[in-house]
């Protein structure tokens, strides 16, 4: 793999010889990548190389599939997310995930970004859980499109907007790590663009990882990108350095679409 000065000093999350297989077959294969604290890093590659799996293992999703498993070790500042000790309904309140299809819960607005506060307690009083749904939503894009209309069913909204409340809704647990798996893949090119302007505004604020089929989306969302193919991280760069000046022959073909 071809890597320089990422300098990443104080990663937020380092993984070290990550392999995942489901039953006999390998689907990620060595790969070792530290990610940002207030960065945003992209995850590129052809279908099927891995990214969405690789980025399952960052909170143990792959532990919801059957005969999946992950070898190697991921940290989150400096701890073992694998270990025994690891509670993973903490973990995936740290580190959150957005799906490539919008999935709210089928209940209300409010509902759904207090969902997780009222699972893990985080507010002592009804004004207390009131303000945690506004910031959320405010710190999504939505809350002024949705203020008046709470009570409604998150599933009513447009596919644009459902995807903001999943990000509202992962945001209200307050995490450090925010994983979205091709989060504007079902959505036009005006919701997509809101995506886009979200992640420039949430950056800095949480770490955040992005798979993406989507290069041009990648060179404008994140600053750090890495390529997968077949199961390996070919390249992991900056990502003005992984589109202009490719080391390796294999990102090249990539990026100049001669693959994938
Ligand atoms: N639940 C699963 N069970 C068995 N094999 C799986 C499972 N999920 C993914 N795979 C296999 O693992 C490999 C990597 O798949 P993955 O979805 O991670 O790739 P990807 O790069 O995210 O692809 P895409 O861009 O098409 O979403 C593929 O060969 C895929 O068939």
């Amino acid at each position: 793999m071809t890597q320089d000065d990422l300098s990443i000093a104080d990663p937020k999350m380092r993984a070290q010889g990550v392999s995942v297989f489901y039953g006999e077959k390998q689907a990620i294969n060595d790969v070792s990548i530290d990610v940002g604290t207030d960065l945003v890093t992209a995850f590129i590659g052809p279908s099927g190389c891995g990214k969405s799996t690789f980025l399952r293992s960052l909170n143990r999703m792959n532990d919801t599939i059957a005969g999946a498993k992950v070898t190697g070790t991921i940290e989150l500042d400096g701890e073992d997310i694998y270990a025994p000790s690891m509670d993973v309904v903490q973990l995936r309140a740290r580190v959150g995930m957005v799906f490539q299809k919008p999935n709210p819960f089928p209940k209300s607005i409010y509902d759904n970004v207090a969902y997780g506060s009222r699972i893990h307690g985080l507010a002592s009083s009804k004004a207390d859980l009131d303000g945690i749904v506004e910031r959320a939503l405010t710190r999504a894009g939505l809350w002024d499109e949705v203020k008046d209309r709470l009570t409604e069913s998150g599933t009513a909204l447009s596919g644009g907007q459902q995807q903001r409340l999943c990000i509202a809704r992962a945001i209200a647990v307050d995490p450090e790590v925010i994983l979205m798996d091709e989060p504007c893949s079902a959505l036009d090119p005006i919701a997509t663009a809101k995506i886009e302007e979200l992640i420039h505004e949430l950056r800095g604020k949480y770490a955040i990882v992005i798979v993406t089929h989507n290069m041009q989306q990648a060179a404008r969302v994140s600053q750090r990108t890495a390529f997968f193919h077949l199961g390996t991280l070919v390249e992991y760069g900056k990502t003005t350095d992984i589109f202009t000046n490719p080391k390796a022959e294999r990102t090249k073909d990539y990026i100049t679409g001669r693959y994938g």
